[in-house]
C-alpha cells in the first residue's frame, strides 16, 4: 500500500535518432543537476535514484516508460523521493512536452501504463489524456506530430504518420485565459494570473513565442499566441502544444473552442502525410496582399505559404477568387436580399461553395458548413424544410469532420437537420417554397438532386 507518484513516456520513444538524441540530451541534464548527489549513481546502463523505491532512467530511451516511486511512508519521506520526481519531471517536460504524463494516487490519477504489464496501455482517464492533449475517443498511442523547429518559422508541429482528414489531432485545456482590456491592465492582470499557475503550466507559458520582446512580456506572449474562445469571443486563451502551430494560407487543420467542454480541438481538415507540417489560418481572408500585410503587422513573419508562393498568373487567379469569395459573403449576408430575392441568396452559396472548393483544392473545412448553414437559413425562412434538412445534414457533417461529434456546433446542425422548422426563422420571411421534411423528391440522380437542391431548374 502507499501512495505512488510519478510520470510515464506516451507514447514510449522509438529507436529512431529524433527521439534518441533527445533522450540523451535529457540524460546529460538529468547527470549535470545531480552530479555532486550520492544518491544519484551512475550505473552502467542507467541513472539510479537511492529514494523511495529507487527508480531509474535507463540510457536507451526506447527503454523508458515510466519513473516512479511510492512517495507516503518513512523511507520514501525521509529520502524525499517527491522531489526528485518532480525534478526530474520537470526536466523531462521541458525535453518531451505533452508526451510526458504526470500522475499522482494522492491525486486520483493513476499512470498510462498498468503495473502487471507495463507495456500494455490501461483504458485512459480523461486526467491522464488531457496531459497527453489527445482525444481520448481516439486511442492515446498515437504518435500523430511531434514539435520541431521549422526553418525560418521556430518551432511548428510536423506530423509522424499519415493522418486522415477529420482526425482529432489535439484537444486541450487552456493554460491561461484573458478578457481583451486596456493595454496597463494587461500586463499586471497577467502577471497575477501566471502566479496561480503551477510550475510546468508558468514554463510552458513562458516557453511560447513572444513577437513582441519589450516591457509587456506576457501581453507579447498572449498576442502572438492567443486564440479567441469562439469565433465572436473577446477571450483569449492559450494552449501548451497547440500555439506551436504556424500559418498557412492553404491550411490543413481547424481549430475549434467547445464552449460546453472548455477546451480546444484541431481537427485535420485535408489529409495531411507523414512529414508534412500541420497548419492553421491565422489570416480573415482577403487577396495576398491583405493576408501578407496583415500576417506581417500581428505576426511579424511574411507568409511564403503554398497560395503566397503561387507564379504570377495562379497568384493572381487566386487573389481573384478570395476577393469573389469575400463579394459572395457580403451579398449572402444582406437580410434583404435574403428576404427579396431568396434565388438568388441561394445562388451565390452555390458560387461559394464553388469557389472555395477550387481555392482550397477540394477541402474548404469549415467554410463549408458556414455555407451550408447560410443555404439553411434562407430555406427555412421561406418554409422550405425539406432543403434545410439537407442543408443542414451537410453542415452538420462538416461541422463533425472540422470539430468533431461532440461539437456544440455539430449538434446544433443534427438537431436542426432533424426538425429544420425547430428554427427561429422557420417562415419568418415567407412561406412562399412551402415543403415538408419528408416530401423531398426521392430517385434523382446526383445532377438531378443538385438542380433541386440548387432550385437550379428554376
Ligand atoms: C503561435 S506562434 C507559432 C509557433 C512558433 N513558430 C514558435 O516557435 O513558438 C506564431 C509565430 O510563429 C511564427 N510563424 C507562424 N507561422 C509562420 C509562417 N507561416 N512563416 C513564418 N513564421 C511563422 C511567427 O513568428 C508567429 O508570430
Amino acid at each position: 500500500m502507499g501512495i505512488d507518484a510519478g510520470f510515464d513516456m506516451v507514447p514510449r520513444l522509438t529507436k529512431e535518432a529524433v527521439d534518441q538524441d533527445v533522450w540523451q540530451r535529457f540524460i546529460r541534464s538529468v547527470k549535470e543537476h545531480y552530479e555532486d548527489d550520492d544518491r544519484v549513481e551512475i550505473k552502467p546502463n542507467y541513472l539510479l535514484f537511492k529514494v523511495g523505491e529507487h527508480p531509474m532512467l535507463p540510457f536507451e530511451g526506447h527503454k523508458f516508460l515510466r519513473f516512479s516511486s511510492k512517495i507516503s511512508g518513512r523511507i520514501a519521506t525521509e529520502s524525499n523521493a517527491m522531489d526528485y520526481i518532480r525534478t526530474v519531471y520537470l526536466m523531462a517536460e521541458v525535453n518531451f512536452g505533452p508526451r510526458v504524463r504526470k500522475w499522482s494516487e494522492s491525486s486520483d490519477q493513476y499512470g498510462h501504463y498498468g503495473w502487471a504489464e507495463p507495456d500494455e496501455p490501461k483504458a485512459t482517464t480523461s486526467i491522464a489524456s488531457f496531459g497527453l492533449n489527445i482525444d481520448p475517443s481516439k486511442g492515446p498511442d498515437i504518435p500523430l506530430f511531434e514539435v520541431k523547429p521549422i526553418s525560418g518559422k521556430g518551432r511548428g508541429l510536423v506530423a509522424r504518420v499519415n493522418i486522415p482528414k477529420g482526425t482529432r489531432i489535439l484537444l486541450e485545456k487552456p493554460i491561461l485565459t484573458s478578457q481583451s482590456m486596456p493595454l496597463d491592465m494587461t500586463e499586471k492582470i497577467l502577471a497575477s494570473k501566471l502566479k496561480s499557475l503551477s510550475i510546468v503550466e508558468q514554463r510552458q507559458f513562458l516557453s511560447l513565442h513572444n513577437n513582441f520582446p519589450g516591457k509587456l512580456p506576457f501581453r507579447g506572449i498572449m498576442k502572438t499566441n492567443a486564440l479567441p474562445c469562439g469565433s465572436d469571443s473577446t477571450v483569449g486563451a492559450v494552449y501548451p502544444t497547440i500555439c506551436f502551430i504556424n500559418h498557412s494560407c492553404l491550411p490543413n487543420s481547424h481549430n475549434n473552442w467547445n464552449d460546453d467542454k472548455g477546451h480546444e480541438t484541431i481537427h485535420a481538415t485535408r489529409p495531411i502525410m507523414a512529414g508534412q507540417e500541420i497548419t492553421l489560418p491565422y489570416d480573415k481572408g482577403g487577396p495576398s496582399s491583405a493576408r501578407q500585410a496583415k500576417l506581417q503587422q500581428s505576426f511579424g513573419f511574411l507568409c511564403d505559404c503554398t497560395i503566397c508562393s503561387l507564379p504570377g498568373p495562379e497568384l493572381l487567379a487566386s487573389d481573384a477568387r478570395r476577393l469573389k469569395m469575400q463579394r459572395l459573403d457580403d451579398a449572402i449576408g444582406d437580410p434583404l436580399s435574403m428576404m427579396t430575392s431568396p434565388g438568388a441568396s441561394l445562388a451565390n452559396c452555390y458560387s461559394l461553395l464553388q469557389t472555395l472548393e477550387e481555392e482550397f483544392r477540394g477541402s474548404p473545412g469549415v467554410l463549408l458548413a458556414r455555407v451550408q448553414y447560410d443555404a439553411f437559413q434562407i430555406s427555412i425562412a421561406h418554409g422550405d424544410q425539406a432543403r434545410a434538412a439537407v442543408f443542414a445534414e451537410n453542415a452538420y457533417r462538416s461541422r463533425v469532420e472540422c470539430e468533431g461529434e461532440d461539437s456544440p456546433a455539430a449538434q446544433k446542425m443534427k438537431a436542426l437537420m432533424q426538425n429544420p422548422a425547430s428554427h427561429a426563422s422557420f417562415g419568418a420571411c415567407s412561406m412562399y417554397w412551402k415543403m415538408t421534411r419528408k416530401s423531398a423528391p426521392k430517385g434523382l440522380d446526383a445532377d438531378e438532386f443538385r438542380k433541386w437542391l440548387w432550385r437550379q431548374n428554376k
